[in-house]
């Protein structure tokens, strides 16, 4: 997560969607009205279910040789040309994810005095509010925002861990122990579709960053006019992005220059490259921008975690992957670095 920036800055006034949307505005304040006709356009041959790659995790890790030598391929395909995709068999047990979908969704339904407790404060991305806006004139999301370092322990701000609901803490804890372990093995079988020895990330990232965000967009009357997530690309080095069961089909990702939803699966979890990801392996595998859009009555709630290096790491290319026909495409910087221009 970015450090906290020296400078106070003035961020405006910022209306909380949910309590917006109870008010009922005959119109949409300005400053969440966007320009639809900008920028990409939603792709019209959707994409069908198998489209985006579905990776049986179950058959990288227990799989006979040749399952996992198809699983293997379809990952790399996937990493490549989609920068996304969904698993299934990840072994987080069902009622954790079921769990802490539920502490998300009572704590984004508590009366916002309660919320409002734990403030992310102006250019600061932990605690409850909107996330990287750092100045009056930027334009909102229509989506209230919870945010918490989670690793290494120094990052966690124990004032804006929530008391109520009261298994809050517990259960954001113990999943991202879970989250954390599936990233670690993720990174292994992405290594090893590099031709890379499994271990190469881990070694390299020190105690990795965690951070989870939880992301809530109430309906919106006027769903042409707001968007959920503005487009952007993570910064981490993978994203693990679970989708609330029975939410609106919202996340939309960038390909070939049109925007692609992506049907939930139950049960199964999205995860995307991010940019770390994309500088470590010279550009192979891709970090896609992506973008969430919001409902006419069906609300939506995505839990995200983020998986990072250390701050302190430097990064670039790896020297494995750059050669005469692969020239070096990225300069070197650390992930501090990085983190204070972007997330
Ligand atoms: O809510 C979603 O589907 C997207 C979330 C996301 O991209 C993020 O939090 O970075
Ligand atoms: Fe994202």
């Amino acid at each position: 997560m970015a450090p906290v920036p020296s400078s106070p800055i003035k961020v405006g006034h910022i209306d909380d969607v949910q309590e917006l949307r109870k008010a009922k505005p005959k119109t949409i304040p300005e400053r969440f009205v966007r320009d639809m006709n900008e920028g990409p356009t939603l792709a019209i041959a959707l994409p069908s279910l198998s489209d985006i790659p579905i990776i049986n995790f179950s058959r990288l890790v227990n799989g006979s040789k040749d399952d996992y030598q198809t699983e293997s391929l379809q990952l790399a395909r996937a990493c490549k040309e989609w920068g996304f995709f969904q698993v299934i068999n990840h072994g987080i047990n069902l009622s954790l994810i079921e769990s802490i979908e539920e502490v998300a969704k009572n704590f984004f339904m508590l009366p916002l005095e309660e919320k409002q407790k734990y403030p992310m404060a102006p250019g600061t991305v932990q605690g409850y509010g909107q996330a990287f806006v750092f100045s009056e004139d930027q334009n909102l999301d229509w989506c209230n925002m919870f945010a918490l370092g989670i690793e290494p322990p120094y990052i966690r701000n124990p004032k804006l861990w929530p008391i109520k609901p009261t298994k809050f803490g517990e259960t954001v804890d113990v999943y991202s122990r879970e989250v954390r372990k599936l990233c670690q093995n993720l990174l292994k079988y992405i290594a090893m579709t590099l031709g890379l020895k499994a271990d190469i990330f881990e070694e390299m990232f020190g105690v990795a960053v965690q951070a989870i965000r939880m992301n809530y967009c109430p309906p919106c009357s006027r769903h042409d006019l707001v968007l959920g997530l503005s487009p952007h690309s993570d910064g981490s080095a993978l994203t693990v992005l679970q989708q609330g069961n029975g939410s609106s089909v919202g996340l939309q990702i960038l390909k070939d220059n049109k925007w692609a939803p992506v049907q939930p699966i139950s049960n199964a979890l999205v995860i995307n490259i991010g940019d770390t990801l994309e500088v470590l392996t010279n550009g192979k595998y891709k970090s896609v921008e992506h973008r969430a859009v919001t409902h006419k009555e069906k609300d939506r709630l995505s839990i995200v975690t983020f998986y990072a290096p250390s701050y302190e790491i430097e990064l670039g290319p790896m020297p494995e992957l750059v050669d005469e026909n692969n020239p070096c495409n990225y300069r070197r910087h650390t992930h501090r670095e990085y983190n204070k221009h972007c997330n």
